[in-house]
């Protein structure tokens, strides 16, 4: 880890309640393949637990654009973690008898546009090797990462039309493009959880475009970590999930009794 990183840990540490918000797939999980095989090294798991059971100084969340059934079963997080799925459509906490949860209400509108929107999304990927899609309680995604670049550039601009024809909520993340008909977007997430918690400072990892909305929400106090490469707002990069994990490490450290 780096000095200007353990130096920012030390600063942030000092401000609890700290909110520590983090994102999954690319930043707590190993980008895959097949997005079934996604799980956090047990040395990111167990600095999870470690933070989480530290409630009155550190309040765990995972924010992820992932289903939030799919990601509590993916990340088994520890007890008091919020989940935030579908970018901040949907919301949970993790409690002792499994999941306190807020489920996704669709209109009668809003439900036939998604069977629209799924159909389309299918329509795209007929055909196409190694073009797939997702289906989650508001959106369709369409996967990309296993097709060759002339048809992964030719699907995704079918992708991001339909989004636009439809008038719905676009994401363009990794090798995916995703089309929601709720609007919602880490950075709100984050914004409203911060406000909930009452949190001194937040902590946010995120590696994709998308983690950039919540990176966009920090302020002077705050730490924001860019997983990887790419532009970003974020004041801090580490290169992969481990060396994100070594933060996490870092800064359980950093708890009072701990280190
Ligand atoms: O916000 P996140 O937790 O990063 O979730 C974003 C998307 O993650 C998944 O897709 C990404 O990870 C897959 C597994 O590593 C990878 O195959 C894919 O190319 C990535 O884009 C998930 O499948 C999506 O639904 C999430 O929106």
């Amino acid at each position: 880890m780096s000095e200007l990183v353990a130096a920012a840990l030390d600063r942030i540490a000092a401000r609890p309640p700290l909110l520590l918000a983090l994102d999954f797939d690319g930043t707590l999980a190993p980008l895959q393949d097949d997005p079934e095989r996604s799980r956090m090294s047990p040395a990111a798991a167990g600095a999870l637990a470690e933070l989480a059971a530290r409630p009155d100084l550190v309040r765990v969340a995972l924010v992820s654009g992932r289903a939030l059934a799919d990601l509590y079963r993916l990340a088994s997080p520890p007890e008091g973690t919020v989940l935030i799925g579908s970018h901040g459509a949907e919301r949970a906490r993790v409690s002792g008898h499994g999941l306190d949860r807020q489920d996704i209400r669709l209109d009668d509108a809003q439900a036939a546009r998604l069977t629209e929107l799924a159909a389309r999304m299918q329509a795209v990927a007929r055909g196409r090797d190694g073009v797939w899609v997702e289906t989650k309680p508001a959106a369709a995604v369409l996967h990309t990462r296993l097709a060759d670049s002339a048809i992964r550039a030719a699907a995704e601009a079918e992708a991001l039309e339909i989004g636009a024809e439809l008038g719905s909520a676009v994401l363009h993340g990794k090798n995916v493009v995703e089309v929601s008909v709720l609007t919602a977007d880490k950075g709100s997430a984050i914004t409203a959880l911060r406000a909930e918690l009452g949190a001194g400072a937040v902590l946010y990892a995120g590696d994709d475009v998308t983690d950039e909305h919540a990176l966009a929400v920090l302020g002077a106090d705050d730490l924001g970590v860019k997983v990887g490469e790419g532009d970003t707002a974020a004041r801090y990069r580490v290169a992969d999930p481990d060396a994100l994990t070594a933060v996490l490490v870092g800064l359980a450290e950093r708890l009072p009794g701990n280190g």
